[in-house]
């Protein structure tokens, strides 16, 4: 079976982390599709959490990475769109539970809040994690679309 896809997008206060956090995809079995930005230079992140959303609903991947300075921006960019669940996350349980509970397909993370190990953890644990399932996590869910 080929590995799954992960999207990953980041603005500029995101992009040395979404560099990192490539790599690490790999290491984890993944195979990452980069949706930019490519460099430091300023740019806006709702741009880049379009781009993800737009993957997702084209069903270039199923889950996803957003990055940028504090994951707050990106991931509400993200939430407008009704087909992701964006979750920021600050550590390993965090994650988890956004996945168990909330059936979350995106990851959205704050490169200048967290260290390297920490985003890698939250990363791990993400996409490990399977959605809990359940009457009154499905529901929930359900409702949020
Ligand atoms: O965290 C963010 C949004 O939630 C952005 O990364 C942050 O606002 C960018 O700031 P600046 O333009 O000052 O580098």
């Amino acid at each position: 079976m080929p590995p799954e896809t992960i999207a990953i997008a980041a603005d500029h206060a995101g992009f040395e982390l979404k560099e990192l956090l490539k790599a690490e995809l790999v290491r984890l079995g993944f195979q990452s599709l980069d949706l930019g930005t490519n460099g430091p230079e300023s740019v806006d992140y709702p741009d880049f959490a379009d781009k993800l959303a737009a993957a997702l609903k084209e069903g270039r991947a199923a889950r996803g990475v957003l990055i940028c300075g504090t994951g707050i921006g990106i991931s509400i960019a993200a939430n407008r769109h009704r087909h992701v669940r964006a979750a920021v996350c600050h550590d390993g349980t965090s994650a988890r539970l956004a996945r168990q509970h909330n059936n979350a397909n995106v990851l959205a993370l704050g490169a200048r809040l967290l260290g390297p190990e920490v985003a890698k953890d939250c990363l791990e644990t993400f996409l490990a994690t399977a959605f809990e399932g359940g009457e009154r996590h499905t529901r929930r869910v359900g409702k949020l679309s």
